[in-house]
């Protein structure tokens, strides 16, 4: 195959490529909100348009409901697209998602979220550029490129999207089971782009995830909102209650105060311990990226440990506490906590969640409140280490040394994708890789999302010829 004319061909269809980004990105996906539902089915709808453009057989997957803000909601489909069905040539399977973080231009965002808006440095801003539209896409593209050039396709390409990766991935590892002998029954292994590179100049892959428990913490008492000048005082506070909880939960240096959490964190060895001392990465480039220096660790390697091999436990937010502007002296009557511990090899989430009930349950008692305290663990998904000696490690990275002319860091990823494990587990140990297209600072789930145009074309490039050195690649 041509890999100059390849490129040559997505170079000269960036502006198309571009303007599919931005009708993707004007649909408000966001799957955390009962009211944006019908915008997560839309977004389903419109990959299916571009299935059919492209000739991609596909089955849009019913997944039932679930209950979210107290309602009763259809589950956003799961796309399941095949794109070949030659028994000369290896199957992959590639996983994204095309359901997004919530976003409101008060947030602090310098542009509208739901418009794509490509700045002087061609950085391509808005809500799921990066996480994970850009790279769902990529892999469309880069069959439309296949075609269009009359290059024969070098894989069998299964496709799975889901719309429910930013709720806790509903619905998807029972579909993963069950379809585990039949539609993935002949998947050789799995790639998925929805990660990022480690800092912002160097490509990498990733072969690690953290695992996810989120929690949501809720305190109820009085029957209504009250004054405080008029019951401050008198009465048991949630608010309070809550804010001593969440104290007890987490130092100022990040160090988890539950007793036993550490418990089964994998020691480090040397072997892993040296896998810390080449990677590519500077403090700088971690200060960039939060647009500031307040970094717990002063050094790369300890960063990058408590990013990859330890666990975090991180506050989000409070639900029903007073959030506006203004002074208002109200005493909330019930307040809902949210926090998520990040797991790591060898924790197990149902320990995990043990641990936090007994802990919480008995700090709660120390309190001696008249309030009610419930804990649920809303989601969670296991940690993940893949074997990167694997071919399909072995293609992806010839693939970004053709691409990028570099050979790309082996790294882990602090977030979660709690349906790698899933893949790996039910399809029977078949290899997953993660092949990012974004930068470290792509600001994923924060405001100014952005995904450059350069990693964007670049990684239609890296898709292509990834596809192109699986198909060459010796499997003994
Ligand atoms: C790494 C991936 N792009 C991602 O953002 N995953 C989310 C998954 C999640 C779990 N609960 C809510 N979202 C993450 O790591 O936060
Ligand atoms: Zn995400
Ligand atoms: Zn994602």
């Amino acid at each position: 195959m041509d890999l100059e004319k390849f490129y040559n061909h997505i170079d000269q269809n960036q502006d198309l490529y571009v303007q599919r980004l931005r009708e993707a990105v004007a649909i408000p996906s966001v799957s955390g909100d009962a009211s944006y539902r019908n915008d997560v089915f839309r977004m389903g709808d419109w990959l299916i348009g571009i299935f059919e453009e492209l000739g991609i057989n596909y089955k849009a997957e019913d997944i039932g409901t679930h209950e979210l803000d107290g309602q009763t909601l259809k589950l956003p489909k799961i796309l399941l697209g095949s794109y070949g069905n030659d028994p000369n040539k290896k199957t992959i399977l590639v996983y994204g998602h095309y359901d997004v973080q919530p976003a409101l231009k008060e947030d602090g965002w310098g542009t509208d979220p739901w418009e794509l808006v490509e700045d002087s440095q061609g950085r391509l801003l808005g809500r799921g550029s990066s996480d994970d539209k850009g790279p769902i896409i990529g892999w469309l593209n880069t069959i439309e490129a296949y075609q269009k050039l009359e290059l024969e396709f070098p894989v069998n390409l299964k496709i799975c999207f889901e719309g429910m990766e930013e709720s806790g991935s509903e619905g998807i590892d029972d579909l993963i089971v069950r379809e585990a002998k039949g539609y993935f029954k002949d998947v050789d292994c799995v790639t998925i782009s929805d990660n990022y590179w480690l800092g912002t100049t160097k490509p990498c892959l990733t072969y690690g995830l953290r695992g996810i428990s989120y929690f949501k913490l809720t305190i109820s008492g009085p029957g209504r909102d009250l004054h405080s000048g008029v019951f401050g005082g008198t009465v048991h506070e949630p608010m309070t209650d809550l804010a001593h909880l969440f104290s007890k939960l987490v130092k100022a240096d990040g160090h988890i105060l539950i007793p036993g959490i550490y418990d089964d964190v994998a020691k480090l060895d040397e072997t892993e311990s040296n896998t810390y001392k080449t990677i590519q990465f500077k403090q700088q480039e971690l200060h960039d990226a939060i647009d500031s220096d307040n970094s717990i660790h002063d050094n790369e390697i300890d960063t990058l440990m408590h990013r990859w091999r330890y666990p975090t436990l991180s506050l989000h937010g409070i639900e029903g506490a007073f959030s506006a502007p203004g002074a208002k002296t109200v005493i909330p009557a019930k307040v809902i906590g949210k926090f998520s511990i990040r797991t790591v090899p060898n924790m197990d989430p149902d320990k995990v969640t043990q641990l936090v009930t007994e802990f919480l349950d008995k700090e709660f008692a120390k309190l001696g409140s008249k309030n009610k305290m419930k804990l649920e663990c809303i989601h969670d998904g296991k940690p993940w280490v893949a074997n990167t000696d694997h071919w399909n490690y072995v293609a992806a990275a010839k693939a970004v040394e053709k691409v990028y002319h570099v050979k790309p860091d082996l790294t882990r990823e602090g977030g979660s994708i709690p349906v790698t494990l899933t893949f790996q587990e039910a399809l029977g140990d078949k290899n997953v890789l993660l092949l990012p297209m974004g930068r470290g600072d792509d600001g994923a789930h924060s405001i100014n999302e952005k995904l450059d145009r350069s990693n964007y074309i670049n990684g239609i490039k890296l898709f292509g010829t990834y596809l192109h050195e699986v198909a060459h690649i010796k499997t003994e």
